[in-house]
């Protein structure tokens, strides 16, 4: 389990860092995110929650788990837009981040450059097992990558594949159980 992590003070001034957490659908990305945030909250401090625009899968404002566990956030149409959101706040949450424009991991380093804590969920690799969008910049400029496991609904074995039930060549699909599910590598393969 992810431990917040004591961070000093460099040279007078507070530090920030980046968080990300990652996986394929049904891994726990987003009860993740929710969990750091409600520690944060608890902690009383200043917490910004953003999402793409385009996630309006379960709820078009709230940050929602397939598990029913939610969040209010803000939903944004371009990365850009999160900087302008969060001057005051402390830490800063963003899910879906595979949706977002590459600019996201600019924004990421800039809120951390600023002392903020930023926590970021995304897939890191689509249906086809490709790196989806910003995520593989992301993780490499984070300082921690937490990594997580669904089920395989076919084997049981953990599973770090998002496999499509659903003939489609777009990348970009949203969806849940009725069109994705979690696969290990072996399920993943044999398609
Ligand atoms: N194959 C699966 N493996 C693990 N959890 C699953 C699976 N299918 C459904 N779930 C549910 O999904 C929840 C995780 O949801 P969520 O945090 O939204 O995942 P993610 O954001 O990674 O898609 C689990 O707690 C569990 O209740
Ligand atoms: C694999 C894959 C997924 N998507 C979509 C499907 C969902 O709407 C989100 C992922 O949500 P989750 O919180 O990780 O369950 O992304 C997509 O558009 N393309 C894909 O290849
Ligand atoms: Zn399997």
């Amino acid at each position: 389990m992810f431990i917040e992590p004591k961070r000093g003070r460099g040279q007078g001034q507070k530090t920030g860092w980046i968080e990300v957490v990652c996986g394929s659908m049904f891994s726990g990305k987003t009860e993740e995110l929710i969990r750091r945030l409600n520690r944060a909250k608890i902690a009383k401090q200043q917490v910004e929650i953003f999402k793409p625009s385009i996630d309006v899968r379960y709820h078009d404002i709230d940050i929602v788990s397939h598990n029913q566990t939610s969040i209010r956030s803000t939903p944004v149409n371009a990365s850009d837009e999160i900087l302008l959101m969060t001057s005051d706040c402390e830490v800063v949450g963003i899910d879906e981040a595979q949706f977002f424009d590459a600019g996201i991991v600019e924004v990421a380093n800039k809120l951390a450059e600023n002392g903020k804590r930023v926590i970021i969920a995304g897939l890191d690799m689509d249906s086809k097992g490709v790196p989806f969008g910003p995520m593989p910049a992301l993780m490499a400029i984070a300082e921690y990558v937490t990594k997580v496991h669904a089920i395989c609904v076919v084997c049981g074995d953990i599973a770090h594949y998002s496999y499509r039930k659903v003939p489609n060549e777009q990348q970009v699909m949203l969806g849940e159980s009725d069109t994705y599910e979690a696969r290990c590598r072996k399920c993943f393969i044999a398609g």
